[in-house]
């Protein structure tokens, strides 16, 4: 694809009508359960999703919720099979940049059968629980971690690989392809024997208000919230703003458009559905059927292929 002069929007608003519901009753719930958990946590655990490295994550947020200011912290950015080593680098050096306070960053990989990263995670935490003048608890028989994040980061998979590695046991957390697979704060669950190591499952959290239209619409474009919360046509339209907005046209190809970029999103879904069978039969007033183009099939599968990592690594909070 040739660069051109990008002829797209350069802004993506919400419609003003659109109403959501970001912060559903659970996680007010989750919220308080975390917080009466702390005294006995030793090193908080951020999971988050590598392709958003800043959006949903307001560390103000979380620190003040787990006291990660004062406990030991290690931000994981998990499910980097979907980020790409090259982007792995940019956004770390995007992270030292603008979050310098930032210690300890993992990079992991739960589907990956050598588990990329997971196994660091023990090691560091304990290290930094023994370096904690505050929180010496490096002698004591064991450690607790809490792991936090916000919905569908891989926080229940993580435990779980641990758990199966180090313990050889059967998974303990349920994990979930849609957001809110986990609603309370559970028991502890052991993931090492000696020294012993638990680790506390937690339901994702988003802030309570999300106020930014961009930076919800990454979480949502990554599946940190049920699709239908915000609407699989509206995630498909900020998906393509993206990818034009970063001149990131692979998806030209990938869904067979004849006249190349586009910033109509009605248009292309159009097109994919007629070029490849998708059609539903809408029954009219008048008793007709109309054979129509199925938009919201097409829609879910242009938001699977960037999920599915087939329209390239794409690191979300890139800069344009
Ligand atoms: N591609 C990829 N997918 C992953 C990875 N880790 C987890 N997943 C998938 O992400 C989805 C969510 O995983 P969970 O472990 O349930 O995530 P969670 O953060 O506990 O989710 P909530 O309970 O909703 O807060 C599941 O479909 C996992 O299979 C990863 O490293 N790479």
């Amino acid at each position: 694809m040739t660069a051109q002069l990008n002829p797209f929007r350069n802004a993506f608003r919400l419609p003003t009508k659109q109403r959501i519901n970001w912060f559903p009753g659970h996680m007010n719930k989750g919220m308080r359960q975390i917080q009466q958990k702390l005294r006995n946590v030793d090193c908080i655990v951020e999971i988050h999703d590598s392709r958003i490295p800043l959006a949903g994550r307001n560390s103000q947020f979380f620190d003040t919720i787990t006291g990660s200011g004062v406990k030991p912290h290690i931000l994981v950015l998990n499910k980097v099979d979907l980020l790409g080593p090259k982007q792995q680098r940019s956004v770390l050096q995007q992270l030292r940049r603008q979050q310098p306070e930032l210690k300890n960053i993992l990079f992991t990989n739960c589907k990956d059968q050598r588990n990329h990263g997971v196994l660091d995670i023990l090691p560091l935490a304990t290290q930094l629980v023994g370096d904690s003048s505050r929180y010496n608890r490096a002698q004591s028989a064991e450690h607790n971690i809490m792991i936090i994040g916000v919905p569908n980061v891989g926080k229940s998979s993580i435990i779980n690989v641990l758990r199966n590695v180090h313990l050889k046991k059967r998974s303990a957390a349920r994990v979930g392809a849609e957001a809110g697979v986990t609603r309370a704060v559970g028991e502890r669950i052991k993931i090492q024997e000696k020294p012993a190591v638990y680790m506390i499952d937690t339901p994702g959290i988003l802030q309570p208000s999300v106020t930014d239209d961009e930076m919800g619409m990454k979480l949502a474009l990554v599946g940190c919230l049920p699709d239908h919360i915000v609407g699989e046509d509206l995630i498909a339209d900020y998906l393509l703003y993206w990818l034009n907005k970063h001149r990131r046209y692979e998806y030209v190809e990938k869904l067979s458009l004849s006249s190349g970029p586009s910033d109509n999103i009605s248009a292309v879904l159009a097109e994919y559905a007629q070029t490849h069978g998708m059609f539903h039969r809408v029954k009219q007033y008048d008793g007709q059927v109309e054979v129509m183009t199925n938009l919201l099939a097409a829609a879910r599968k242009f938001i699977q292929f960037f999920r599915t990592g087939q329209l390239g690594s794409i690191n979300l909070d890139e800069h344009a």
